[in-house]
């Protein structure tokens, strides 16, 4: 389990959380949209350890936790392979086992002998986000926290990685706590659909759903989500900023 209970942050300029609760179960995919700013980035900070509450406390309970964010952030003197073996090799793993499971893994991925031997600057940015899912989920994390790491791409490409990362968690029951601005990503990933409020961040919907596969049950879902006043006040008012990358 992951906790936030009753957290504070503040920065120089004021409070970005303010009593915050949020409790992430394991095995769920909870899946954050919120205004440009609210601080969805700083809650996934918090959850990963990298920035310390001003008040109330973070506890994480999940044995491993991974974090995959907007840029693939790759070693760039490295192989693709050895960019996800890395991630074995501060486990204690062997370099060959490591190299091994690697392999595996973007072979799983759709990466031919070919790519894995390739470094960053050799593969394309989707083949770069592919990467660094793989590397955060070589670590056998039981949570991953992502911050928009599908933003970059196209919309065939994120679909791609989105059944990745779906795949992912019905194989394993990998925990999750995702940020996405695209309102359509969120209801084809999310087990529980969490939409915050302009800064200080507050939960203004918290729902479980089913995630939703079928281009146009997508479209329905995420217009009805759009369609609750307390959703569209936070994503539609002023600084909101919502995508769709539905296409049929
Ligand atoms: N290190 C920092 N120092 C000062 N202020 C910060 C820092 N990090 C974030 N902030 C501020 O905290 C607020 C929340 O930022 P955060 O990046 O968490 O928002 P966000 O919801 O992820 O935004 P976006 O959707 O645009 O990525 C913003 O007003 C931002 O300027």
């Amino acid at each position: 389990m992951l906790r936030f209970d009753e957290v504070t942050l503040r920065w120089g300029d004021g409070p970005v959380l303010e009593r915050f609760d949020l409790a992430v179960a394991p095995g769920e995919v909870a899946v954050l949209l919120g205004p440009s700013g609210c601080g969805k980035t700083s809650l996934l900070r918090l959850a990963s350890g990298l920035v310390r509450p001003s008040g109330g406390r973070v506890v994480n309970g999940f044995r491993r936790t991974a974090v995959v964010f907007q840029e693939p952030r790759l070693l760039p003197w490295w192989s693709a392979r050895d960019n996800v073996a890395f991630a074995l090799l501060a486990q204690g793993v062997s370099r060959d086992a490591a190299r091994e499971k690697a392999g595996g893994l973007l072979g799983r991925f759709g990466f031919s002998a070919a790519d894995c031997a390739k470094r960053p600057d050799a593969l394309s940015g989707g083949m770069q986000s592919r990467v660094a899912v793989a590397r955060a989920l070589a670590a056998t994390p039981d949570l991953v926290l992502m911050d928009e790491p599908f933003a970059a791409l196209d919309v065939g490409l994120r679909r791609d990685l989105q059944d990745l990362v779906r795949g992912a968690v019905s194989d394993t029951g990998l925990a999750a706590l995702f940020v996405t601005h695209d309102v359509t990503e969120a209801v084809r990933l999310a087990d529980r659909l969490l939409v915050l409020s302009a800064r200080p961040a507050r939960i203004v919907h918290d729902e479980r759903v089913a995630p939703v596969a079928e281009p146009s049950a997508i479209h329905r879902a995420a217009a009805a989500l759009l369609d609750r006043p307390a959703v569209r006040a936070a994503l539609l008012g002023p600084g909101g900023v919502v995508q769709s990358s539905f296409r049929r």
